[in-house]
């Protein structure tokens, strides 16, 4: 049940004259994806929300944004202590309204604080809806994230719009395709897809669909009628010469319907019948949709005749027939983007009038050139927020971002090949035109910017698509994307040879790590343990005791409680930290250097030459136990909601959400992070000053979260690459590591160690396919726990290059290895509060002697090891991780 403020606070909105619906609250329509992937999606409770409010309001007056708006606003059984996410559902162009819909959360909140002033007597979700307006009306007024040019041509790209809509109105054909009070009709619909619409049961359901192939499926769904008037309305729009947006680069001739008025009309068929449809094939990400991008495409002889193969930016997707007659113009389906089976034929659909038919967003696919006729289709584009806050989306999307394909398991079907996105294409296809060459490798392989900060020999792997002439027929070698292994027999042997001359290499390349920071140079190569084993140089790097292995670093993740309990048998002074003083105390008896320092008495790795600068291991970690004793510690299965509101309670701070994915880490710190905090940073060496400008301190008060953030973002990964630098020389030096040293590069250890394995990006996961998840997290498991000192040296070293990358242009999955630099270089401590994956919902708890009640402890603890210059800075991981909000 909804509590009876938020109730009370619905009664309140439908009074106010801005305010023309307020729906009940309904729970959040998502289901549980638990069958194939394990458990990933947010399961909503009646007793837990979180649940909906479907609003339509005026838009302020005066503004281009005067209209009727659709919002939804998500809030929380903690409501209302929790601010309210509100996700705008119609198209809409903002500067502080997302991509996805959702209002910026800082802009709002920012927003909600002026309006807090004047709030007496007025409902939280009234001063919401009212600091929603006053962020459209004047967004230039919130200055920590508005910016003006940004403003300026959302206004402008809005009223564009509107205009187009508006002009049009008085040349429409058909107005029940605009206006959602008579749209969608039964007469509108196939008999066959009434009844099961009627019914809404799975069975009748069911009985309409044909499956084409796995997840694929057809059903009918338009009448002939409704598909003449749609085409009608489109030859009257193109008719009208007014201006239209295309769908996508690659269409040319159709238009973006929503945006020539039907998105009232439209909303009404997605929500009310598409909706359903999707819940029973695809529960879980077909189970709620926000948002949808609907628009026609056309191919003719002359025109557009095909499209290439692609994947789409939507959850599911929905593609109706409306005509007209034709000839070829097959809807070709290959695999899952990423799966090795994802250029292999599945399915050649032929249209029929009136047919939908319907897929992932993820499947490979397109449509062959047309060789007669005309072909007009409606595709929708469904969204799902929700969904794509799970890990399994996150992982999924940064695997598809990277170089992570899964090795394919046999050549590629030639009518699975995309001339845009498969940068060997022209290995295995002759380029059609001279324009095609030229679109080569540039969609699946995004440039980066961020870490061109570094140094250019990353961009090497991903120039191929410059050398063009090397893809027709010759240099496979370079390709480091899709099939490389598969497609070339002497891939294999080449990559041996390669492996011979960078071993050649290392001694230079250590020496150049000592030489420059900022210049390193690691080739990628991805080797099996007992590979690396063997390629580790003897010089190289102290051999270590055994103590060093066998022993767990912190934060390996694991996913089952059984493993839980396997780990705890380890001794691990960071787990003994909440199970009791005698473990640790063990570790400071043994003064263990390869304890990881419990407590987090923790330092950044490039200061660790300095010697006056340290303190002991054996006396961090003594000073932990002596900590750990002075307080009960235990375990207890805690949800999100728990802990928040343990955290509330007993320190009293409030979260606030940053939104998903790895850089919203980086969001959540930098409204807490000062000027103070980095004042003399640019001055540390010539890498810094360009990474971070001049007079940073002056600027940072005035400077946007967004634009901190991605500051924040550089300095951890200038300091990494200082640190693995450091490490490398230490390592050339022959020395042993310090205590500090050896706890952060297991920390990236495991970070990559997950972040590889777990999105199938090294060949220490080649054999086990990307659905099994469990298969991939026990061989993180296997490899972190496994591994001598040196070997994980080795491969941080190696891989070191590749996972700044994705840090600079993702944020990483796991986050610990930033939040331990960021410590380091803002010398402030870093906590991370929540569920991880190492803990699932047991959560560590303390009891101070003079207090008694229990207070959640941080699951990570990065402190910096000199005198901290400040209170920790807190971010708390939603949904075990990725999902980040800031504490203060
Ligand atoms: O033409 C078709 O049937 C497919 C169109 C399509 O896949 C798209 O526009 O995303
Ligand atoms: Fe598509």
């Amino acid at each position: 049940m909804p509590s009876a403020v938020l109730r009370e606070d619905i009664s309140g909105l439908r009074k106010e004259p801005f305010a023309v619906h307020v729906s009940d609250p309904e729970v959040m329509g998502i289901a549980e994806d638990r069958i194939k992937d394990g458990t990933e999606l947010f399961v909503p409770r009646g007793d837990t929300g979180p649940w909906l409010v479907s609003i339509v309001v005026h838009g302020p007056a005066s503004t281009c944004y005067d209209h009727r708006l659709r919002l939804q606003v998500k809030v929380n059984s903690a409501w209302p202590q929790t601010p309210a996410e509100v996700r705008v559902q119609n198209w809409l162009q903002h500067a502080l309204v997302k991509a996805d819909g959702i209002v910026d959360e800082a802009a709002l909140a920012e927003a909600l604080s002026k309006s807090d002033s004047n709030g007496e007597g007025v409902s939280k979700l009234c001063r919401t809806m009212q600091a929603v307006m006053l962020l459209l009306r004047e967004p230039e007024q919130l200055c920590e994230t508005a910016d003006a040019d940004a403003i300026k041509d959302a206004a402008e790209a809005n009223a564009e719009c509107f205009k187009t809509i508006s002009q049009y109105r008085a040349l429409r054909r058909h107005e029940h395709l605009f206006n959602d009070e008579i749209a969608f009709s039964k007469d509108m619909f196939d008999p066959k897809f009434w009844t099961a619409y009627a019914t809404n049961t799975p069975e009748a359901w069911s009985a309409i669909m044909t499956e084409e192939a796995p997840e694929v499926y057809s059903f009918p769904i338009f009448s002939d009628s409704f598909c003449k008037d749609m085409v009608e309305e489109l030859d009257a729009f193109n008719a009208s010469g007014l201006p239209a947006r295309r769908p996508n680069s690659m269409n040319n001739y159709g238009v973006v319907v929503n945006e020539i008025g039907m998105e009232p009309a439209l909303d009404k068929l997605v929500h009310t019948f598409l909706q359903p449809v999707a819940h029973h094939l695809f529960p879980g990400p077909g189970s709620h949709f926000d948002r949808h991008h609907t628009f026609v495409v056309r191919y003719k002889v002359g025109e557009d005749l095909g499209l290439d193969m692609h994947t789409d930016d939507s959850d599911v997707t929905f593609n109706v027939c409306l005509g007209r007659e034709f000839k070829g113009a097959g809807l070709q389906f290959c695999g899952n983007q990423g799966a090795p089976n994802h250029r292999h034929a599945s399915l050649l659909y032929q249209h029929k009038l009136g047919h939908c038919v319907v897929h992932r967003g993820h499947r490979r696919h397109g449509a062959d050139d047309i060789t007669e006729g005309e072909r007009l289709n409606l595709i929708v584009w469904t969204r799902n927020i929700e969904y794509r806050r799970s890990r399994l989306w996150s992982r999924h999307n940064m695997q598809l971002q990277s170089t992570g394909y899964c090795q394919e398991s046999a050549p590629p079907d030639p009518v699975c090949l995309s001339y845009t996105h498969d940068r060997d294409y022209g290995v295995f296809k002759e380029y059609k035109t001279q324009k095609m060459m030229q679109n080569c490798g540039t969609g699946a392989f995004t440039p980066m910017t961020e870490n061109n900060l570094l140094n250019g020999s990353m961009l090497k792997l991903f120039a191929l698509c410059e050398s063009k002439q090397g893809l027709l027929g010759k240099d496979v070698r370079a390709y480091m994307g899709p099939g490389a292994a598969g497609a070339d027999l002497g891939y294999q042997a080449q990559k041996e040879r390669e492996k011979q001359l960078e071993k050649a290499q290392k001694h230079q390349e250590v020496s150049e790590f000592r030489r420059a920071a900022s210049d390193h140079r690691i080739d990628k190569a991805m080797t099996k343990p007992s590979k690396v084993a063997q390629t580790i140089a003897p010089e190289v790097g102290p051999q270590v005791g055994p103590q060093a292995k066998k022993r767990m670093p912190s934060f390996v993740k694991v996913k089952s409680k059984e493993d839980v309990f396997e780990e705890k048998q380890e001794p691990d002074s960071k787990r003994a930290r909440v199970e009791g003083a005698e473990t640790s105390a063990l570790n400071a008896a043994a003064g263990s250097p390869t304890s990881s320092p419990a407590g987090g008495s923790l330092l950044g790795g490039y200061e660790s030459s300095d010697e006056a600068g340290h303190i002991a291991a054996a006396e961090q970690v003594a000073r932990a136990a002596a900590q750990v004793s002075s307080g009960k510690c235990r375990t207890q299965n805690m949800n999100d909601r728990e802990i928040l509101s343990n955290l509330q309670q007993r320190y009293g701070w409030t979260p606030r959400d940053m939104g998903a994915g790895g850089n919203c880490l980086f969001l959540s710190m930098a409204l807490q992070v000062q000027a103070n905090d980095v004042k003399d940073l640019a001055s540390r060496s010539s890498a810094w000053e360009a990474a971070l400008g001049e007079n940073l301190t002056d600027r940072w008060e005035g400077m946007g979260l967004g634009d901190r953030a991605s500051l924040l973002r550089r300095m951890a990964i200038l300091n990494e690459s200082e640190f693995i630098a450091e490490l490398a020389a230490t390592r050339a030096r022959g020395e042993q590591l310090s205590a500090d040293v050896e706890w952060r590069t297991r920390e990236l250890f495991t970070d990559m160690a997950e972040e590889f394995i777990s999105s199938n990006k090294t060949e220490l996961a080649a054999d086990i396919p990307g659905w099994n998840r469990e298969g991939l997290y026990s061989r993180v498991r296997e490899v972190v726990s496994s591994w001598t000192l040196d070997q994980i040296c080795e491969f941080v070293l190696l891989h070191a290059d590749e996972y700044l990358q994705t840090t600079g242009r993702e944020g990483n999955w796991a986050g610990s290895s930033e939040m331990a630099a960021l410590s380091s270089v803002l010398q402030r401590p870093v906590q991370a509060y929540g569920n991880n994956w190492v803990s699932q919902d047991e959560v560590k708890l303390e009891q101070a002697e003079d207090d008694k009640n229990w207070r959640v402890l941080p699951y990570f603890e990065a402190n910096c090891f000199m005198e901290p210059r400040g209170d920790a800075i807190r971010v708390f991981q939603t949904h075990g991780g990725g999902h980040y909000q800031m504490l203060a």
